[in-house]
């Protein structure tokens, strides 16, 4: 097992969840942290939290930044900026919704200038006599977007919501793996040409 235990350390992955107004955004992660339902929030409230957990035998240090549906646009800007990857919500009963979360991806590549990685999230899959979005539907922006994607019940059971975390989670270790050792590789290559002009010059001398 690698890593460290302490939360004071860096994260080693910081995502953000966005999406429309009450789609169960708060519910989501309030899930994924404890378990539980909570009926009660206040939607006005932008919430950070720490997650540790062994995951594939590391420890690990997820940073979550669950925000408020009615963000202005430097909030929403900054956030983006600061994160690694981002869950994507709509509810499943909320054609809107949906329709944003694609919005909102498009928004974030341009934002970032890259293909940011992310989870499409259809929560509320226990109110299925008010489905608007269908899962095929889900599924196919889901690949337009390239994201992952999940359908969730934030109030019933939730079995699936670790997944949505860790597999953002995993997504993220593996870009910046790869985006380390291209880091190292060109470093690298520097140092290789700077040594070889001086070898011209020392050769050119002489
Ligand atoms: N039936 C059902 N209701 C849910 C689910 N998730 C959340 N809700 C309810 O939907 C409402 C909004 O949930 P929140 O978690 O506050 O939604 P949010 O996206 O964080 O909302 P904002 O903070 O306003 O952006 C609340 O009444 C929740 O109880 C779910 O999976 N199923």
């Amino acid at each position: 097992m690698s890593g460290t235990l302490s939360k004071s350390r860096p994260p080693d992955s910081k995502i953000v969840v966005l999406g429309n107004p009450g789609v169960g955004k708060s519910a989501l992660v309030v899930r994924f942290l404890t378990n539980r339902f909570i009926w009660e929030y206040d939607p006005t409230l932008e919430r950070s939290y720490k997650h540790h957990t062994i995951l594939d035998d590391e420890h690990t240090l997820i940073e979550i930044l669950d925000t408020a549906g009615q963000e202005d646009t430097m909030q929403q800007e900054g956030n983006a900026r600061w994160a690694d990857g981002f869950v994507l919500v709509y509810a499943i009963n909320d054609r809107q919704s949906f329709e944003a979360a694609g919005n909102l991806k498009h928004h974030l590549d341009m934002l970032k200038k890259t293909n940011v990685l992310c989870m499409l999230v259809g929560n509320k899959v226990d109110l299925l006599h008010e489905r608007r979005v269908t899962t095929e539907e889900g599924e196919a922006l889901a690949v337009e977007l390239s994201c992952g994607f999940f359908e969730t019940s934030a109030s019933d059971g939730g079995e699936d919501i670790p997944e949505v975390f860790y597999e953002l989670h995993r997504d993220i270790k593996r870009r910046k793996s790869i985006e380390t050792k291209g880091r190292r590789r060109s470093s690298a290559q520097q140092v290789k040409h700077v040594f070889n002009r001086m070898l011209n010059k020392i050769g050119n001398s002489s």
